[in-house]
């Protein structure tokens, strides 16, 4: 698990793990499955040939002893976890160069970022992430061909390494508030960078402590005296042959965190930086040599890697999700606990259906989120190609969904983690379980890249908008189209359908309520927004509701339409999934299905009843469906979810990398404790 990690021997060979033996009763459970595994892994990798060049790809990676840890993250200094994820993220630039200079089939570093390969070589962050997932794609999609032309190579080839600089001490919600400021001066064509305030410091780039030599700084442009808002800049923050900071830039790494330890997140000010004009990212607006200040389009092409950021996310968030619930499950076949019926041999916890509950829906929300991601990546490249080619009308609706989405997936996510954590007792609160470090990861996605309150309220603008189109007889965009005032919804069924549409059911309802919230705020007397600030708790819920229907939409739609060339075995688990997913949600929501969907009480405990056959349906191919995830060892990183189910003997393996066991006798012992055991009070 630890790579070449020089372990202290545990204290019983037999103890030891056993390359091979697998567990009795992971074994059994194989057996149990009543679909082909395999099949499923080829579907969720979309097909045999991409199967086997992740395969491939994974073997060329997780195979290499220097991308495997001597020692867990988590027993190093925070410095050192630097350096170690630092080490690795260089020696990874290599080999995937090699990679490409053998034929070899890796399209993107963006697949050796995130949930799946990336979290198992830099567990714990990678400090050249951000130069991958924001500074080149900032290059891509903001700059003129010229300035692509010059950078993009660079940045490809790691010549100059760049993070994504726009959260402030003061602001990373509104950045309309941003004070860092680029000002133009025509004589130099020059742009000054200066950060005027504290609050204005640069607060958080992932890479920018000690790892980044460029940065695109989001900064407020000035010229010829007048404020023009947030705009993007190329800006030079180290020396190319010393690295020493360039003269009037101040940099260093802002502390251990929560998690993601080994991202060297930074700050950044200026004094009175130059940088050449041509440095200001000018696809969209542009000041020429004189000062003059030309506009973009829309001022919101400037936050395209954000959205492109949040898009992908979503993708990441279900690798995460596979993780966790793989460790989690094949932990709860192995671990067996109380007693079911007096005097009987203890069951596998993952027969109390307590268990099944905490753990089977969240197998089914990785195939939620993979298709709701799946959808939203292609509408990405389709209004991407379309605003390439001048036509923006799609931009809004883009925006809506990939802020709901991202709020809610990562939610979600930490959610259903911290569930298997839980299910897992006290084992789950093992750092060696991978369940502490892989929270870590996904909680900070609640947060960066657009908070998840602010996200929903931004889903909420646009529902509120298309709600007063619909109002006014509109045509309305396809995922909003079930606001349409002369749609009838159909009346409760109790099946699955009814489910999907009780959602849409319940999203329109919510969405008037809140316009009668907001227009019921004015006529009292307040501002606009002040009634919204009254009516945004509603607002949030409002949003998530949308997002509700549109993930189990989307979640049918695929089963229905989407599965066709699938065995009859396994498009019924998958339909088994997909109930499960609906009917989990819609007993969170009961409220919501009594006040909008006119369900009685026993419409619930038929829900209740249907959950738990459901539940019952899927217990024989748990662990069927989280091996079809199809998740290396190295990916998994943890004691409990290996897929020998060697869990005891991991532990205990485990246990005997803390220095602390280094010698019978710790040093603290002579330090501090003798003297108290033989003080006399
Ligand atoms: C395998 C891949 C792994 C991926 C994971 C990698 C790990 C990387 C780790 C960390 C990366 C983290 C990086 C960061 O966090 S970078 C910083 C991110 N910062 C934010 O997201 C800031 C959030 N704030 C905003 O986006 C905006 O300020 C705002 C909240 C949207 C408000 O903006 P503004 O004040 O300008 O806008 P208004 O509210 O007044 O709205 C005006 C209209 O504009 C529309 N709008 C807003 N944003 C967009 C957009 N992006 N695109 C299109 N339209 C947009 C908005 O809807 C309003 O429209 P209306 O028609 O109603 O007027
Ligand atoms: C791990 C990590 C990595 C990051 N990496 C980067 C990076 O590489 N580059 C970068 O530039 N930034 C980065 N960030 C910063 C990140 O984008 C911001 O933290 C994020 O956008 C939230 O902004 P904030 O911290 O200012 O929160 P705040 O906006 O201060 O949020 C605090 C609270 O205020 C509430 N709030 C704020 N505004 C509103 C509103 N309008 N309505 C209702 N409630 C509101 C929020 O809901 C929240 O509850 C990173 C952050 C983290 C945690």
């Amino acid at each position: 698990m630890f790579g070449r990690l020089a372990a202290k021997q545990v204290p019983n060979k037999e103890y030891a793990v056993v390359p091979g033996k697998v567990n009795p009763d992971l074994q059994r459970e194989r057996k149990k499955c009543t679909f082909d595994t395999l099949e499923l892994t080829h579907f969720l990798d979309g097909g045999v040939e991409k199967y086997k060049d992740r395969k491939e790809r994974e073997n060329f990676f997780l195979s290499d002893p220097e991308l495997m840890d001597d020692v867990p993250p988590e027993l190093m200094s925070h410095e050192d976890q630097y350096r170690n994820g630092l080490k690795k993220a260089c020696y990874l630039f290599k080999k995937l160069k090699e990679l490409r200079e053998n034929g070899g089939t890796i399209d993107n570093y963006r697949q050796l970022l995130g949930g799946s390969l990336g979290s198992a070589i830099l567990k714990d962050g990678n400090p050249l992430a951000l130069h991958y997932v924001m500074f080149i794609p900032t290059l891509m999609g903001q700059g003129t061909p010229d300035q692509c032309a010059y950078w993009i190579e660079k940045a490809w080839d790691c010549r100059v390494i760049g993070t994504y600089a726009q959260t402030e001490l003061g602001h990373g919600t509104f950045i309309r508030g941003l004070e860092t400021t680029a000002t133009y001066n025509p004589k130099t064509q020059q742009f000054f960078l200066n950060s005027p305030t504290l609050t204005s410091y640069k607060w958080w780039p992932g890479g920018l402590g000690q790892t980044a030599n460029y940065a695109v700084v989001v900064a407020q442009l000035y010229t010829k005296g007048e404020c023009h808002g947030i705009h993007p800049f190329i800006v030079q923050l180290r020396d190319e042959k010393t690295h020493r900071p360039m003269p009037g830039v101040i940099v260093g790494e802002i502390g251990p965190k929560l998690g993601m330890n080994a991202t060297n997140n930074g700050f950044l000010a200026f004094k009175q930086v130059p940088i050449p004009r041509n440095q200001m990212l000018m696809k969209n607006a542009q000041v020429l040599p004189d000062g003059t200040y030309v506009k973009s389009p829309s001022n919101k092409l400037t936050y395209g890697t954000m959205m492109f950021v949040r898009v992908v996310i979503v993708q990441d968030m279900a690798s995460y999700l596979a993780k966790a619930v793989t460790i989690a499950v094949r932990y709860s076949a192995v671990r067996r606990q109380s007693e079911m019926v007096p005097g009987q041999s203890e069951p596998q916890i993952m027969d109390y259906l307590t268990q099944m509950y905490k753990l089977f829906p969240y197998i089914a929300t990785v195939y939620a989120l993979k298709f709701s991601a799946q959808w939203l990546w292609n509408m990405y490249n389709d209004v991407t190609a379309k605003i390439d080619a001048g036509d923006l009308e799609l931009l809004p609706e883009l925006h809506s969904i990939a802020c709901c989405l991202k709020a809610v997936s990562t939610a979600d996510t930490a959610t259903a983690i911290e569930t298997c954590r839980l299910s897992c007792g006290g084992h789950g609160y093992m750092a060696c379980s991978n369940l502490p470090t892989t929270y870590g990861n996904v909680t900070a996605a609640s947060t960066y890249e657009g908070e998840n309150t602010v996200m929903l309220l931004q889903t909420a603008r646009a529902l509120m908008k298309a709600y007063a189109k619909a109002q006014a007889g509109e045509q309305l965009s396809p995922t909003v189209e079930y606001l349409n005032r002369n749609r009838k919804f159909r009346p409760w069924s109790n099946t699955v359908d009814s489910i999907v549409e009780g959602f849409k059911q319940i999203a329109a309802g919510k969405v008037a309520a809140c316009a009668l919230s907001l227009q019921r705020g004015v006529e009292s007397g307040l501002s606009s927004e002040e009634a919204w600030n009254r009516a945004s708790v509603q607002l949030v819920d409002a949003a998530e509701a949308h997002c509700r229907a549109f993930i189990t939409d989307r979640h049918l739609d695929m089963v229905r339409n989407g599965m066709n060339e699938l065995s009859p075995a396994l498009r019924e688990v998958m339909a088994q999934l997909c109930d499960l997913y609906c009917v989990f949600w819609a007993l969170k929501r009961t409220g919501d299905f009594l006040q909008f969907c006119g369900i009685r009480g026993e419409d619930v405990q038929n829900l209740q009843d249907y959950q738990n056959e459901l539940l019952v349906q899927i217990r024989p191919n748990a662990v069927g469906l989280v091996d079809s995830f199809d998740l290396r060892d190295e990916i998994i990183g943890s004691a409990l979810g290996s897929y020998d189910g060697q869990v005891y003997e991991r532990l205990l393996q485990s246990a005997m990398l803390s220095p602390l066991n280094a010698k019978p006798v710790h040093d603290s012992y002579g330090a501090s404790l003798s003297a108290l055991l033989r003080a006399k009070y």
